[in-house]
Parts: C-alpha cells; structure tokens; sequence
C-alpha cells in the first residue's frame, strides 16, 4: 500500500517501527513469534546427512523444526541469484563442485538460452553447523517483473529472504519491488552485496544505497563474490543465525500449502508442498479444500535438487508430493491439503494471477489444429499462470485467446511451444484488458452485466453503446543514473505517464515513480528505456487499478482486406501517429508483389493514414539458363518452402516476422 508522506510516495520502512524493523532483520532478540511446540516435538536424536544418502528414502524426522530455515533468493535480473545458488549447493556438498556448476537450477532449455530464471526452484540443502544439522530449503527465483507472481508465491513458503544486489550496479527496480515483497510478507530480509570482485565494484556505495532506501543498517549487509565462492559461507551462517526458524506445529492436523505444480507425463501432478502444521506420509489418504477431492498420497520428499522420496514430511519442512492427480488444477496453487477425517481452516492461499496480455493465438495452417491444442494444454499444465480462451476468425480460423502476466512471459511461452512441442504459431497483436461501461441494454442483457472487459480487439463495443472506456494503469519504478533523467521523463510523457514521485537514492542516481496506461508500456518501453540510457536505467511496476480513456478501434487494411493480426484498441489521441508508423512498417516489411499494393490505417470508415508498395515479380528462374529440369525444379521447390512462411491476406502474401516487426514499433508513437 503506498501513502503519501510529506514531500512524496513511499512506502514501508519509513512507517515501520524499530522493533518491528529489527525483527524484519532478524536481529537478535527481536524474533518475531515464539517457535510454537519446537521443544516439544518428538524428534529423533540428530543424525549427519551427506549427499550420499540421497540414494536411499530420506528420514526427514531427523530435523527438528529449529533445525528448519525456509529463504527464497530474491534480486533484480542477472545481480546473481543462480550462481549464489550454485554456489550454495556446492557448499553443502548438494552437488559436486565442477566448473560446469552454471546456474544448475536453471532446468529448461528456454532458462539456459535466455540466461534467465523464469521458474521458481527449490532445492533442499543439508548443512552442518556447530555440531547441529540443518535443512536449509532455498528457493531461487526469478528477477524479471513478469514472473513476480512466482517470487510473492515462494514468499509464503519462507520466513527469510537472501536480498542480492549487484555491487556494480547497486539497488534497481526489481531489487525495490522484491524487497517489498518480502518486507510486507514480514520475512527477516538479509541484504548480500554480490559481485564484488568485478572491477568497478563499489561496494560501499550500495550499503549506503541500501540504508538509505530499505533503512536496513549497513552493517547488516554481506559482501560476497558468488563467482569466486568469496565469503559465501558466511550467507549460510548468517541464514542460519538472522532467519528464525517455521512457526509451526507438528502434533496439529496437516495443513500443507500448495505454492507451486508442474505435470509429469508418467506420475501427474507434482505439487510443491510447505507444510504449515502436521505431518504427510505416503499412504496418508488427503483432501484439497478447494476441490473437496481425495487422493491417496502416493510419495512424498525433497528437492536435493532432484526428487528424493522420503517416508513422511514433518511441519515446516518444504517437499514435494505425489497423489494421482492428473492435472495441474487438481492441484490448485493456493491450495490447502488436510487429511482425511482432519478437515481445518485452509491457508490464506494467494490471489490468482492476473494477466496483463492478451494475444490471439493460431496454428499456421488449421490442420496443426489439434497438436497445437494439445501442445498448449501439456504446456499451460506447467505454467497455470496461462490463461485460455477458445477463439477463432474468418481469416486465421480456431485459434485461442491466450493471456500472459507480460511480453517476456508470452515470448517464452511460445519459445516453449516451439522447443518443446515443434508448434508453429500466428499471434495478434498483444492488447491490454480494457473495460467497457455499457450503456446499451441489449449488450448488458447479453453479458448480464453493465461492465465487460475487453479482452480481443474483435469485443470492443461500439462508442454508441458505451458510457465510458476503461484502461488498465500500473505504477511504475524507474532507477537510472541522473544524466538520463531528462530524456526518461520526456519517454514517460510520450507515453501518457503521470509522474508521482522522484528521490535520489545516491548522489547520482534517481529513482522515478510514474503512473503508466498499462498498453503504452506493454511492448517495448523497457527497449526503449534501456537503449536511452544506454542499459542503465531499470524498469518494474505493479498493477493500480483502471481510469478512464478515449479509446478507438483501429484497423489495417491490405488493398481494402482488414489484417486481423493487427486489428487493435489505441488512445483516440495516438490513432494517427500508431496507423502511420504501422502503415510505414508494413510497407518496409510487405514483399513487393505482381500488383499495387494499398496499406491504410482506419478508425471506422474513416482513414486516418496510408502507404503503397509498389509492384514488382520475382523470378528465380531468371538466372537458370539451360534446361536443367532437376535444378529447376529445386530452385521452385525452395520458393514453395519460402512461401508456407507466409500468410495471405485477400490475396496479399505477409510473411510472419512482418507481423512481429509492426507489433514492436507500436507503442513508439
Ligand atoms: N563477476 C561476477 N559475475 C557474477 C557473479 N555472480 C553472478 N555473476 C554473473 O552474472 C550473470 C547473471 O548471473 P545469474 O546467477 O544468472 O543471475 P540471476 O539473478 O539468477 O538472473 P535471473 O534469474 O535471470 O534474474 C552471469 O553471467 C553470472 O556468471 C559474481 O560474483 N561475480
């Protein structure tokens, strides 16, 4: 929740007391809640685990819940989390220390040619420490402000949080929203300053950056290298000491949390469980608050990083769990399991992801239908933050409408859909949920209610039958070294942004908040920032709600055929430079074909931009002299290939990428 205070906007750390603060940093003597029932457990005597006994069914009654830390690895893109990970499992003999240690966590293909983490990853560690063992269960997250959803998700399964923060590139928006996330969880934060051996490291500069944004003193802070392994020992030590322990009880009735669920071909659902209260074993008989189904537990374990059964997972541990569910939504995330006969009140759970995207989706050609569908279907059981609408259109024919939580989430999506099920898809143009008040009373009888959202361009209700248009804003975070702050609030204002707040977080870098229409960010305004500020300045926001806009359908239209890809919603004040830009961008990318060709832009019948490419015929043949059939043939052969990357509009070939290339430009204007 963001109040104002005094000069401007902020939040959190201000308003907090001391006390409070000091337990957040889970500074001696300000624990947040008393460890219910610890001593009282009836743990097994302590017993050292190594990673040998991997091999065999872990025995996980053998640590006692002050024995447990639960923490998440939170940043900003590429400030280290995966590598801090590595370097941890490394430490506690997870795995083996080998040079090819990268990113181990990172386990799909897209993550290890992205080089980013788009799936939260949990791993549990064993370490010894004073004699004592303990069960450190890490989860690395993603940094990129589309997949956030995952990292609040992790949060509930934690009570402590490793803040990493580039040393060269100090405190960015992504490290400001994480921290707030955690923060508002009231997790104990541990700041680590990574990345200190590279030559520009400025260590001290981002103590004082942290103190100065987060108040955490900056003799709280860990310096490390997570490259080198410098210092990283002192994280685990510092996990162990400043995190308290679960607050759970194991004699309860089992209340396990569900935070995470991927879908395995052979054995189903595997649900990512945090065990609040009780104790689950296999053969336990459990049922899911939300659905009121049963399932027989058929294995419960670890993450070591890899599945390692155990016989039961005890209050406060984090594991997985098996029990013939054979879809994702069986195993809701949010979701409480209890026992059988044990019904209790379910976990808070989480609110649902929203989704911030819209695109159409369709199979190149109608006869990839049915793969397609059940390429989407394995892959939104892996990804429940998908959400999918059956759709279809005179020109592309059944397709789906599909919503993502941002770009980057809907280009992996289809990254994954290529790599993993050989699909081959047409997309829209990617639209924002706008909403309509009606005013016309045969629309609201139709959709029974009197405000819509508006989620395909095809939906957008007339201005007659409408009291108002509504846009999605977000509020925006933007962290930038100060010599670029002029050309970013001239960018902001381009894009119909408001500004909120503006504060210094060190002498000379800036932290600007600006209340954005979600639509004139959603394509390419973090391109465009970071290629203004030659990739310093940092971009995050999260969702404020919806106000009111003029808003207007536009269409392009191909010698008079309507493009249905890139049929879309604009603000009436950008309809004529978006068509001109679009129509211009579609002119470079269009063929020249055997005829004129006529690009306009239209809001109605009215026209409101225009370009022509001009004729032209391409033959291969003409450098074939000779008749050598078999060259020939090959030669047409190799046009055909080309002309199945094309898709015809009335008699118009448009290759694919031109689509991808004008959808980009968009938002420029
Ligand atoms: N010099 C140096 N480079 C580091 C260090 N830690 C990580 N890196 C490099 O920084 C880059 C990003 O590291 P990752 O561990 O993937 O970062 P991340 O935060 O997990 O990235 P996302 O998951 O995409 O948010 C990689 O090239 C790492 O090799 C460090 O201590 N020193």
């Amino acid at each position: 929740m963001w109040v104002l205070l005094g000069q401007g906007w902020r939040r959190g750390p201000a308003l907090v007391q001391w006390s409070t603060r000091a337990a957040c940093l889970g500074l001696p003597g300000f624990r947040r809640a008393p460890i219910r029932g610890a001593a009282a457990e009836p743990w097994a005597p302590a017993r050292l685990y190594s990673a040998a006994d991997c091999k065999e069914k872990i025995d996980m009654s053998r640590f006692p819940v002050e024995n447990i830390r639960n923490f998440s690895i939170i940043a900003h893109v590429d400030h280290g989390k995966s590598t801090l990970a590595d370097r941890l499992l490394e430490l506690t003999g997870t795995i083996d220390k080998t040079k090819n240690n990268k990113q181990v966590l990172d386990k799909l293909q897209v993550e290890r040619e992205r080089g980013i983490t788009v799936k939260a990853q949990t791993a549990s560690l064993f370490y010894n420490c004073d004699g004592k063992q303990y069960l450190l269960n890490l989860i690395d997250t993603p940094g990129h402000v589309d997949f956030s959803y995952e990292v609040s998700r992790s949060l509930s399964a934690c009570q402590g949080v490793l803040l990493v923060v580039d040393a060269n590139e100090g405190i960015q928006a992504q490290t400001v929203a994480n921290f707030f996330l955690a923060f508002e969880a009231q997790l104990s934060i541990i700041p680590v300053i990574n990345k200190i051996d590279l030559k520009n490291a400025d260590p001290e500069r981002v103590e004082k950056q942290i103190e100065k944004v987060f108040d955490i003193p900056s003799d709280q802070c860990i310096k490390i290298s997570a490259k080198l392994g410098t210092n990283v020992e002192s994280v685990l030590q510092a996990v162990i000491k400043r995190i308290p322990p679960p607050n759970v009880h194991c004699k309860s009735p089992l209340r396990a949390l569900v935070f995470d669920s991927t879908f395995d071909q052979y054995r189903g659902v595997i649900a990512n469980v945090a065990l609040f209260d009780g104790v689950v074993s296999k053969g336990d008989k459990i049922v899911s608050a939300h659905s009121k189904k049963t399932y027989e537990v058929n294995e419960v374990g670890v993450l070591n990083p890899n599945e390692q059964p155990s016989h039961t997972l005890y209050a406060g541990q984090v594991g997985y769990l098996i029990a013939g569910m054979k879809d994702v939504t069986e195993a809701q995330i949010g979701d409480t399991f209890y026992l059988h006969k044990q019904p209790v009140e379910p976990l808070p759970g989480f609110k649902s992801a929203k989704p911030m995207v819209f695109a159409g989706m369709y199979p190149v050609d109608q006869s990839e239908y049915n793969n397609l569908k059940s390429a989407i279907e394995k892959l939104t059981l892996n990804d429940s933050s998908v959400t999918v609408h059956r759709d279809s259109s005179l020109a592309l024919g059944a397709g789906w409408r599909l919503g993502f939580l941002g770009l980057l989430h809907m280009e992996v999506f289809i990254q994954r859909l290529e790599q993993e099920y050989n699909a081959s898809v047409i997309l829209t143009t990617p639209t924002v949920p706008y909403k309509a008040v009606l005013s016309s009373e045969k629309l609201i009888k139709e959709y029974r209610q009197k405000e819509i959202t508006i989620i395909s361009p095809s939906q957008f209700p007339d201005k007659s039958k409408v009291t108002e248009y509504l846009e999605p804003v977000v509020l925006g975070t933007i962290i930038t070294p100060d010599e670029y702050t002029g050309k970013i609030m001239m960018l902001c204002q381009a894009r119909r942004a408001v500004q909120k707040n503006m504060m210094y977080i060190d002498q000379n870098r800036v932290m600007l908040k600006y209340l954005f229409p979600l639509n004139e960010i959603v394509v390419d305004f973090y391109d465009s920032l970071k290629s203004m500020s030659s990739g310093y300045a940092s971009f995050d926001y999260e969702d404020a709600g919806y106000q009111i806009a003029e808003l207007v359908k536009m269409d392009i239209l191909l010698n008079g055929n309507i493009v249905e890809e890139l049929v879309t919603v604009v603000h009436k004040e950008k309809a004529h430079s978006v068509g001109k830009v679009i129509c211009e961008r579609l002119k470079e990318s269009l063929p020249r074909q055997l005829f004129e060709i006529a690009i306009q832009a239209a809001v109605g019948s009215k026209v409101i931009a225009r370009e022509t490419v001009k004729a032209y015929r391409k033959n291969v043949l003409a450098k074939c002299y000779g008749g050598d059939i078999t060259r020939k043939m090959k030669l047409l052969k190799r046009q055909a290939e080309g002309k199945k990357k094309l898709r015809k509009v009335g008699n118009i070939e448009v290759p694919k990428d031109a689509f991808i290339k004008v959808l980009k430009t968009q938002s420029d204007k």
